[in-house]
């Protein structure tokens, strides 16, 4: 069977998220960056390292079959690709923003107005679909700086815990895009069974890491309402206790109601919790 060829970030915010994600999915591979490429040793899959801007379209022309970058670039690079997977990384939102004692409150003061950005052509459609003309100046980088050197009234930038903003003296005001990082495919390539294969392994990479492995003891009289407490993979592994009339109850718990869960379970009796990582679920 053919090679797959993966494309991913060779530096920057995604890599090291990246490389994680595929070494937890069973893949040995030298992280080889200088060589921006790395051969994966025990699945039929090679890795390209690249620069963020260029995986849509490698993966649009059949270069790389998949890529893994944010959704902002390919929105930016209108490739027309298939989304595989959300991976729950790199995550942001495009947003609009100005300077703290700026005039600007909302989409329509942008009217006639300069805006910064290295996103021009998903700030071009948003500003269409509003009716807004304004200047749109591109820039590559550092663009928060822009408004303080008067080369423009607002900028449109990724934000994600807003301290750059906020160091810059800017405020947003109108949220555009969110983004995170996703696994893309080339069109019509969905049903190799290679790509099924390794879409299958990330999500059970992803379910691990939305879940603890939670081992509890209890007195079996407790038994029936701790059971109802717990969503489980299926029904909870129970197992008796040297100690007469105890048992040990065993059971995965999704990540967001962990410590609710932990509460209710140790009012209805449980005691000793143990938690534990999950490195892959496999249903
Ligand atoms: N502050 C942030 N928090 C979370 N995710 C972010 C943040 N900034 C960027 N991202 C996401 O990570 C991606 C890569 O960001 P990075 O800053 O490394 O890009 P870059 O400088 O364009 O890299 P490259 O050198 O590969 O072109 C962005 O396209 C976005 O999806
Ligand atoms: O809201 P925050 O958490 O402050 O993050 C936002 C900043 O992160 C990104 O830049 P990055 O730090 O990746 O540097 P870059 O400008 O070199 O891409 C982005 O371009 C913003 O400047
Ligand atoms: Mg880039």
């Amino acid at each position: 069977m053919k090679t797959l060829k993966i494309a991913i970030q060779k530096s920057g915010r995604l890599n090291e998220k990246s490389v994680e994600l595929l070494k937890n999915c069973g893949l040995s591979f030298e992280n080889y960056k200088s060589s921006l490429i790395s051969t994966v040793s025990n699945f039929p899959l090679e890795i390209l390292f690249l620069r963020d801007d260029d995986i849509p379209e490698y993966v649009q022309d059949g270069i790389a079959d998949l890529g893994i970058v944010g959704e902002n670039v390919i929105s930016e690079t209108e490739v027309d690709v298939s989304y595989l997977q959300k991976l729950g990384f790199g995550k942001c939102t495009l947003k609009l923003a100005v300077q703290n004692n700026s005039d600007i409150q909302n989409i329509n003061d942008l009217n006639g107005k300069a805006i910064a950005t290295s996103y021009p052509v998903i700030l071009k459609k948003f500003l269409d679909k509003n009716n807004i003309q304004a200047d749109i100046r591109t820039i590559s980088g550092s663009v928060e700086i822009s408004p303080g050197l008067g080369l423009s009234d607002a900028i449109f930038d990724i934000v994600s815990t807003g301290g750059t903003l906020k160091s810059n003296g800017l405020k947003p005001f109108a949220d555009v895009l969110s983004s995170e990082a996703v696994l893309i495919g080339r069109k019509g390539e969905e049903s190799n069974p290679l790509i099924i294969e390794l879409i299958q392994r990330i999500q059970s990479v992803l379910r691990a890491k939305e879940t603890k492995y939670v081992v509890l003891n209890a007195e079996s009289k407790n038994l029936d309402k701790i059971v109802k407490l717990l969503p489980g993979v299926k029904s909870p592994t129970v197992v008796p206790l040297a100690e007469e009339g105890w048992v040990a109850v065993h059971t995965v718990i999704p990540e967001r109601d962990f410590w609710e869960k932990i509460s209710l379970l140790k009012s209805a009796g449980a005691q000793g919790i143990v938690v534990m990582p999950i490195e892959k679920i496999i249903l």
